[in-house]
């Protein structure tokens, strides 16, 4: 093993308590504390254990939280009108619907109705927009939260090549947006990409986020490269047991790159962590107060 093990719980961890620190000055001056608002329709049983822990931890930063858990059965009408109710609600400064939605309902719709003001997630069409004009932006959690490893790892990625491994509108394109926004040649791969090893190996910044265990092994990297490992997949670990693993062949992979983060520990607890940071930034920007924390 020679690579640095990527400490994104920590990270997370300061990352949140910087949050939390700027809490108290939003306080002062506006009289409230930032809202988050949760919104979770159905039962799925994973997806309510990232709820937990974000309404969790959403208290510890010394936010409000909303949680508004919905039936399967849920209308998309009724849905929508939840959204807009949230969207006219002065506590509330981010908006979370969490993905994916039951399949009766139209994603892309609802997500449209976000305010884009207090879309937290970055998933609105504005926000896309705004991300891939470089104009300011709500960006969503996980590519800014990456881009904080890479850029603590790092320093300037300003002419390095970068390789994302997946498209989606989540993860893929706007972490290509932000590696291309630091000046890194960007390429996006994805499931019809012709000679993917050697087009990995090319880079020195990997992003991994395609959802399919350990599909990136040692031998597609380029001797120290920087690789972020976004996926978090359940196998089966055996005698009735699962445990998560990445998209990234973690052992191998660890042999060959400079830097790697785990999964779990690694990008996960950013996501969170970014999520918290999103709605104080979106707090200031309705209040029309400055941060003082410019590292936030
Ligand atoms: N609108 C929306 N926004 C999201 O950001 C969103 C979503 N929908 N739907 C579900 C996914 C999933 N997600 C995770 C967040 C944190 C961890 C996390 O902290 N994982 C821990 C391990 C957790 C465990 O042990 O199960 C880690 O990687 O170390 C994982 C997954 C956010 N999501």
């Amino acid at each position: 093993m020679s690579a640095a093990i990527i400490d994104g719980k920590a990270f997370a961890a300061a990352l949140r308590a910087r949050v939390a620190a700027a809490v108290p000055g939003f306080a002062a001056a506006t009289g409230r504390v930032p809202g988050l608002a949760v919104v979770l329709v159905g039962e799925d049983p994973a997806s309510a254990v990232y709820v937990k822990s974000k309404g969790k931890m959403t208290a510890e930063a010394g936010m409000a939280g909303f949680e508004h858990r919905l039936p399967a059965e849920t209308s998309q009408a009724d849905l929508l009108a939840l959204v807009d109710r949230l969207n006219a609600d002065g506590a509330v400064d981010g908006i979370l619907v969490q993905l994916p939605l039951p399949k009766h309902i139209d994603e892309a719709a609802v997500i449209a109705r976000i305010d884009p003001a207090k879309d937290v997630d970055g998933f609105t069409p504005v926000n896309a927009g705004r991300l891939a004009t470089g104009l300011e932006a709500m960006v969503p959690c996980t590519p800014l939260g990456c881009l904080m490893l890479l850029k603590d790892r790092l320093g300037s990625l300003a002419g390095l090549d970068a390789v994302v491994i997946g498209r989606s509108n989540i993860v893929g394109k706007p972490m290509a947006q932000l590696l291309l926004g630091e000046s890194c040649t960007v390429t996006i791969a994805h499931s019809r990409t012709r000679d993917l090893a050697d087009v990995v190996r090319r880079a020195d910044i990997v992003v991994a986020a395609v959802g399919r265990p350990n599909m990136v092994p040692g031998d597609w990297l380029k001797p120290g490269a920087t690789v972020i490992d976004v996926g978090i997949n359940r196998v089966d670990a055996g005698e009735g047991k699962t445990r998560l693993v990445g998209d990234v062949d973690f052992a191998s992979a660890a042999q060959v790159a400079g830097a790697i983060t785990p999964v779990p520990g690694g990008v996960g607890p950013m996501t969170i962590a970014v999520l918290l940071r999103n709605t104080l930034v979106a707090a200031h920007r309705r209040a029309g107060v400055l941060l003082a924390d410019a590292s936030l």
